[in-house]
């Protein structure tokens, strides 16, 4: 399958000196659901950054490398063209506007596709509903009233809202109950199989991510160490070892 985005020797600094990123390589197949996966501080956000392009309001910059996304080098492009050219980015920490109900969250998203971008059929609040029921009842709600789950709901819908076709999702089971994270995961796989869109998550509950995962890469430092299919790697003894509670060290 040709890929949505490629990276290719990626390096990040932060503050012209502190390498947070050393030649990342990696692709998401248009269509694909792929997992980047890697303990604190590993490098993860700050790849979501590069590609989304929000590293330079952190003093971040691309040292080395290319982002590719349809075979187009976007790398010196401003994030809000990005956004416009359907790479929507989730950020960490269930980003919504508490005082706003789930719909005005909702609606916030058009922003990010441009007035005057490319006509974007905007999807209904029904469309939105149907992946994420509990929404629906508190639809009126403020999004600083709900709960953790329905919060990441919220953020994961308020971006599929503006019609992305590489959706971007930063550690969506962060602080959640295992069975809402486990929900969360089974939701972004039905998304991907039913609209055909381009997923990439970012993630530390390894053995959550490569349950729904087509593909994997492990970052440490920094560094791609492992990658593979979600079933290879999940068989991978140095994986298995390390992230999945497997090994001498489980027992
Ligand atoms: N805004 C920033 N300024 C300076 N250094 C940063 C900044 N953001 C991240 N870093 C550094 O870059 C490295 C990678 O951080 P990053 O947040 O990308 O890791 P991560 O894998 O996403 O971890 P986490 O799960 O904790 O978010 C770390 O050493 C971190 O301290």
């Amino acid at each position: 399958m040709a890929a949505a985005l490629e990276l290719a020797d990626l390096s990040v600094v932060y503050g012209g000196s502190n390498e947070a990123l050393d030649g990342v390589s990696l692709s998401v197949p248009q269509g694909g659901f792929v997992a980047l996966l890697g303990t604190n501080g590993a490098g993860k956000s700050t790849t979501l950054k590069a590609i989304s392009g929000l590293l330079r309001f952190e003093n971040g910059s691309v040292r080395r490398g290319s982002i590719r996304y349809m075979g187009q080098d976007i790398g010196a492009m401003p994030s809000y063209r990005r956004a416009r050219l359907g790479i929507l980015h989730v950020r960490e920490g269930r980003c919504v506007f508490p005082t706003m109900t789930v719909e005005e969250n909702l609606e916030a998203a058009l922003f990010a596709r441009g007035r005057r971008g490319p006509a974007v059929a905007r999807r209904t609040y029904d469309e939105i509903f149907h992946y994420f029921p509990p929404l629906r009842e508190r639809r009126q709600s403020s999004a600083g009233y709900l709960s953790g789950g329905e919060q990441q709901m919220l953020a994961i819908g308020r971006a599929l809202f503006a019609q992305p076709e590489l959706l971007m999702v930063d550690e969506a089971s962060l602080g959640l109950a295992p069975k809402i994270a486990a929900e969360i995961f089974t939701i972004l796989r039905q998304i991907n199989e039913e609209r055909g869109l381009s997923i990439l998550v970012v993630e530390q509950n390894v053995a959550l991510a490569l349950r729904r995962a087509d593909y994997g890469y492990v970052l440490e430092a920094g560094r791609i160490v492992e990658e593979g299919s979600a079933e290879s790697l999940t068989n991978r003894e140095s994986l298995s070892k390390r992230y999945l509670g497997g090994g001498e060290s489980a027992h």
